[in-house]
């Protein structure tokens, strides 16, 4: 060590314990009033940034340490003034080392003012050997590594790394300034820092800085694994913690295990004895629902994506703790899943059908099945028939390509050399669904239009009876989302899967016959998707071998399900849909064919289900004829099974008191139901009223229409003449194609005004002369939207009949199209017309043409021998039929020809 190059005197400030300063290092520190006023004076003197000494207490009690840094005043901040108490605070920068020669216990410890002392700067640092600047650098970077890895912030990291650069560039003759600048900014223990503020010599300081390093870098290192073995011991308690709760419940279980079996062994005591409560068994109702539900994820078919969805949510489920949100949606999705009868689970696979379509007398047997249940449907039963012989060819012909596949794969197994493997023996080898077996083996999609209560749903019950298979239907009436059909993602709240899925695990087989009840009501596309295209994807056989339920997320086989689906229109339903189904007309019944569902079906199935023998109650024709007749209007039969119902209820109320009574007073009950008492059970009849209102009227005539619902009924067509400038109104909620009927019916009586003799020259307008008027057009029932050609005739009866004065008797219906040039064109629902008609004791109809073979084809026999039927070509015929042979007072042809001429 070479001391006294040279010395001065510095002010002297006392580093309380266990303040440091080193040099290189800066240090903020507050001091008494009386320093600070002290420093402030000296740094006004001086021009520069004065020097002090900056020399520390080694302990709390102790006098001052012999070696200090020289340091200079960087930054002196006075408090707020007027402020006694407060410090000043002082920042220093330390620039080298000093000794204070005489720093004894006499030089103050000040906090009260600065003392003057002679400071001694050692000469030089000396060269350190290249030894010690080696294991300096080595040590000095390993810590620095070391620190860099400990940190979690990015931007000390990068300074530790930064600093590290240095290190390794750092020459000879600076690695002990170096030295200084690194021990400095690391934080280490006091008494190693002291002894390196006395380290004058450059070797010696390495050496020292060296120690330290290794001495920072073990101590991070000790800390680290320290921590480690803290979070180790915690996970260990976590363990033991949860382990201990398992072993509760086990205990819980086998307690409740004891309790349940009566001839356990009790371990109980005599309290716990009674009866067990079904409050107290969650635990163990719990263990074996979870049993279930793997022994049906082990039942499911090996390598198919559902056994292998089911065995990833289970593994899955195990991880999470119960009671948690998480563990019920995947359990719940794991019990939709392992529900569903998958084609090839051996568990729901379908063992009978084929028994049944082998017989031979299925076709037989099913069609007594359709005639106990349905009467009169002759056609459609007969195309029934059709359908289910077709879907017993193609699914015996599908089983025996099966058999033949399994037999080929059998022969090709016998060639491969048997495994000598002691278990190989006992495992029976599991027959491969292969892709024959999933050919689709249904016929057509059935579609079955027609209007309510004509037995569309009842006839798909029975061809589920007829084939053995369960039914379901699904009702699509108001369905406006398309997720109601596909289900929900799994990742909604509540989500769960769509109405097939719900049938289908209702169903409990792979091959139902699944009604889609009132396609018709299928709600649009709109924002919430387009059911009517999940429809499509359902009924389509391409498609529907790996239909996608969106909660499910494993394709489904519906390529078994019998599709059959039913509907009152067909006007609003989707062509695609369409297309993909085989249409099959029910039309009303007349009242004949009501009267023999009645009497075979709809009474017996009353009295049963009101709890009366038949002999209870007797209904003779004219009183069913009457209900039928005046208190139903329907195509169908519902209201008439709602009214007999009414009636069977009644009587079981006599019935009931007769019964009572019978010890005491002795009320006679009477049996048979007669005509003239079903006021008194059925309240007014509900179509007398209209009836009598059925006036013959000027201007006014009866057309026949189609309801949205398919059922077939007359209308009035409304006409008035008011003063007006010869215009046309119309009104009735009427679409665009009937408004435009209606002016077509204008333009021809207009043009035909003078030949009917309504005016007296052809160039007059009948809305004109002799009055001038406007003609009010109007179809009751104003709230219905109507559409479509077919009244053409009618309207043009109600204007030829306004303006004439002519009446239409109230006995005849009209329905056709005309065209500007007077001919009547053909129109649709001639069936439906007729028997609304019929019903409506309208005795003879006009009706165009081209319908003939409508009416000779579909219309009852008993139905066309009490009705009169016209078939018109063109107006003329029409207005003849309607007002009678020479009623209309038509202009002699000769004159006709003359005036055109
Ligand atoms: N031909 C028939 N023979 C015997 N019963 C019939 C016949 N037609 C209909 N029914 C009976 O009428 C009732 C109503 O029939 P169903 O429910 O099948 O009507 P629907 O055509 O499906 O009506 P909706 O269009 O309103 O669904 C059922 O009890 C059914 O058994």
């Amino acid at each position: 060590m070479s001391f006294t190059a040279s010395s001065s005197t510095l002010p002297v400030l006392a580093l309380s314990h266990p303040l440091i300063l080193l040099p290189t290092g800066r240090i903020a520190l507050p001091v008494s009033k009386a320093v600070g006023e002290a420093l402030l004076s000296l740094v006004r003197e001086s021009d520069e940034q004065p020097l002090v000494a900056a020399v520390p207490q080694t302990a709390p009690e102790a006098s001052l340490y012999q070696w200090g840094t020289a340091a200079r005043i960087i930054r002196l901040i006075r408090p707020a003034t007027g402020n006694v108490k407060h410090h000043y605070l002082l920042s220093l920068n330390g620039i080298t080392r000093v000794r204070v020669p005489d720093s004894g216990p006499d030089l103050p410890v000040i906090n009260s003012g600065i003392v003057y002392r002679q400071v001694e700067y050692p000469s030089s640092d000396g060269t350190p050997t290249s030894e010690s600047v080696v294991k300096f650098k080595a040590s000095a970077l390993k810590l620095l590594e070391q620190l860099a890895r400990d940190t979690t912030q990015q931007a000390k990291r990068d300074s530790y790394n930064k600093v590290a650069a240095m290190v390794e560039e750092v020459s000879p003759t600076r690695a002990a300034w170096m030295a200084d600048v690194m021990v400095s900014s690391i934080s280490g223990e006091y008494a190693d820092k002291l002894e390196f503020l006395s380290a004058v010599d450059a070797d010696d300081r390495l050496r020292r800085a060296t120690s330290f390093f290794i001495k920072q870098s073990s101590i991070s290192e000790v800390s680290k694994r320290i921590t480690q073995s803290i979070d180790e011991s915690l996970s260990k308690q976590q363990k033991e913690f949860f382990l201990r709760q398992q072993l509760a419940a086990i205990q819980r279980e086998l307690i409740n295990l004891q309790r349940s079996s009566p001839s356990g062994n009790s371990m109980s005591d005599d309290s716990h004895s009674g009866p067990p409560s079904e409050l107290d068994d969650d635990g163990q109702a719990e263990v074996e629902e979870m049993a279930e539900v793997k022994a049906k994820i082990e039942a499911m078919a090996k390598d198919t994506e559902e056994r292998k969805m089911a065995v990833r949510e289970w593994k899955r489920l195990k991880r999470i703790p119960q009671g948690s949100v998480e563990h019920g949606v995947i359990r719940n999705y794991i019990e939709w899943l392992v529900s569903i009868p998958w084609p090839n689970s051996v568990a729901t696979r379908p063992s009978n059908s084929l028994e049944v379509l082998r017989d031979r007398h299925f076709l037989k047997n099913a069609r007594e099945q359709l005639d106990a249940d349905h009467f009169g449907l002759e056609k459609i039963k007969r195309r029934l028939i059709e359908y289910l012989a077709v879907v017993r060819l193609k699914a015996l012909q599908a089983d025996h390509e099966t058999r033949q596949l399994e037999e080929a794969n059998k022969n090709e197994l016998a060639l491969v050399p048997r495994v000598s493997h002691p278990e190989a023996s006992t495992v029976a080898p599991v027959p491969v669904p292969h892709k024959a077996a999933r050919k689709n083996v249904k016929g057509p999609i059935l579609l079955f239009v027609g209007p309510p209560g004509t037995g569309k749903t009842s006839l798909g019950q029975s061809i589920a009876q007829a084939l053995d298979r369960p039914f379901q239907r699904i009702s699509l009436g108001g369905v406006r989302d398309e997720a109601e059909i596909r289900g929900h993602r799994r990742t909604y709240v509540a989500s769960g899967p769509g109405l097939i899925v719900q049938a289908l695990r209702k169903a409990g087989r792979a091959d139902p016959v699944i009604l889609l009840d009132e396609m018709d009501k299928v709600g649009q596309s709109n924002f919430h998707g387009d059911p009517a295209a999940a429809l499509l994807e359902v009924l389509d056989p391409e498609q529907n071998h790996a239909f996608n339920d969106h909660y499910i997320n494993v394709p489904i086989d519906l390529s078994q399900v019998l599709f059959i689906c039913t509907s009152n229109t067909l006007e609003t339903i989707s062509a695609p849909l369409l297309d993909r189904c085989e249409i099959v007309q029910l039309s009303g019944y007349t009242y004949t064919e009501k009267m023999h569902i009645a009497r075979k079906f709809l009474l017996p199935k009353q009295l049963q289900a009101n709890g009366l023998a038949s002999e209870h109650l007797t209904l003779t024709d004219p009183a069913l004829l009457h209900v039928a007749t005046h208190y139903t209007r329907e195509a169908g039969v519902r209201s008439l099974e709602r009214a007999i119902g009414a009636i069977a209820r009644f009587k079981a109320v006599e019935w009931a008191e007769h019964l009572d009574s019978e010890a005491g007073v002795g009320k006679e009950y009477k049996d048979v139901v007669e005509e003239d008492e079903l006021e008194r059970i059925l309240g007014v009849p509900r179509w007398d009223a209209e009836e009598r209102e059925r006036e013959e009227r000027r201007g006014v005539v009866y057309g026949l229409v189609v309801t949205g619902m398919g059922e077939g009924g007359t209308l009035p067509v409304e006409t008035i003449a008011v003063p007006g400038t010869g215009k046309l109104k119309l009104t009735g909620s009427l679409g665009e194609v009937i408004k435009e009927s209606g002016e077509l019916a204008l333009s021809w009586v207009k043009t035909n005004a003078y030949s009917l003799c309504i005016t007296n020259s052809r160039s007059q307008d009948p809305l004109l002369v002799p009055n001038s008027i406007d003609i009010h057009l109007h179809l009751p029932s104003g709230a219905v939207k109507k559409d479509g050609p077919s009244a053409g005739v009618a309207m043009t009866c109600a204007l030829v009949s306004l303006l004439t004065g002519a009446c239409v008797s109230t006995n005849i219906a009209m329905t056709g199209e005309i065209t500007l040039r007077g001919r009547v064109g053909a129109v649709g629902g001639i069936k439906e017309k007729v028997l609304g008609a019929h019903r409506a004791n309208i005795t003879k109809v006009i009706l165009p043409w081209a319908n003939r073979k409508d009416v000779d084809h579909d219309v009852p026999l008993e139905v066309r021998s009490v009705m009169e039927f016209a078939f018109v070509r063109t107006v003329e015929e029409a207005l003849e039929a309607a007002f009678g042979a020479g009623a209309l007072g038509w202009r002699p042809k000769s004159t006709l020809l003359e005036s055109r001429l």
